[in-house]
């Protein structure tokens, strides 16, 4: 499986947020780092389908970003997700289930099984209104997750995740990085080095590393603060 990036472009007007952008990504877990306005949310949209390059294209395996086959394989969270307060937490993935077009008996075990596995079991039955940020973020994530994704991709997961949570959350995309194509951006180091296997960072819409946490010339941490120096993280 893999999703070729060729050449991917985004101008807004006269501004590039996204530069000539080329990758294949293959299954496991990819950290993409960058500091705020770097063009990942940017690129990220694109790869989901919902924003159109200016040019370039992307494809999985073949199959166009545009198509319903790259969509019926796709899981995405948003770092902005709208989510419906009045709904409980198995009502809003029926919901993004039945969106989605599965099956609603398939759809509720699949949930209910998701949302133990985020640890929000308990919760099912409440509403999303009593949730803490964190409980809805690990929403997002369950949600993302529903159609089990052949590609996944999530746009600043760990924001609002606590700690305890933030291990939960390693763990669940370490386990999802097996099968699938995982991407993960964040601007916090320390939420990818131990995950990812390939770090990917960005800066003014360019990719400016491309390789394993390992190889960077000092640490990690290091290194990315030294590339975004004066840049305002
Ligand atoms: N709709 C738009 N119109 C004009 N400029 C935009 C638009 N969307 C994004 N930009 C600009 O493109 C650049 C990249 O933005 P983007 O949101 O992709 O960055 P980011 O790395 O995701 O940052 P953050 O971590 O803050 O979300 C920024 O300079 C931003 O101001």
């Amino acid at each position: 499986m893999e999703l070729n990036i060729d050449r991917v472009t985004k101008q807004y007007g006269p501004k590039i947020a996204v530069d000539r952008i080329s990758l294949t990504l293959t299954p496991g877990v990819t950290g993409l780092l960058g500091a705020n306005g770097a063009g990942k949310t940017t690129l990220m949209r694109m790869l989901c389908g919902i924003l159109r390059p200016t040019s370039g294209s992307i494809s999985l395996d073949g199959l166009d970003v545009s198509t319903e086959g790259y969509r019926a394989v796709l899981g995405y969270l948003p770092q902005d997700f709208g989510y419906y307060p009045s709904f409980s937490a198995l009502d809003f993935l029926l919901y993004l289930g039945a969106l989605k077009g599965m099956e609603r008996k398939q759809a509720k075990e699949r949930s209910l099984e998701l949302l133990e596995v985020v640890g929000l079991g308990e919760v099912a039955r409440k509403k999303i209104r009593t949730f803490s940020g964190g409980m809805k973020q690990r929403l997002g994530i369950a949600q993302a997750l529903l159609n089990r994704p052949k590609l996944l991709i999530l746009d600043e997961p760990t924001a609002g995740l606590d700690p305890k949570e933030r291990v939960r959350f390693r763990t669940l995309i370490e386990e999802q990085g097996k099968e699938s194509i995982v991407l993960l951006s964040t601007h916090i180091v320390s939420d990818v080095e131990h995950i990812a296997g390939r770090i990917l960072m960005v800066k003014d819409g360019q990719l400016i590393y491309d390789g394993s946490a390992a190889d960077t010339p000092q640490d990690l941490e290091g290194f990315y603060l030294q590339q975004f120096e004066g840049g305002g993280m």
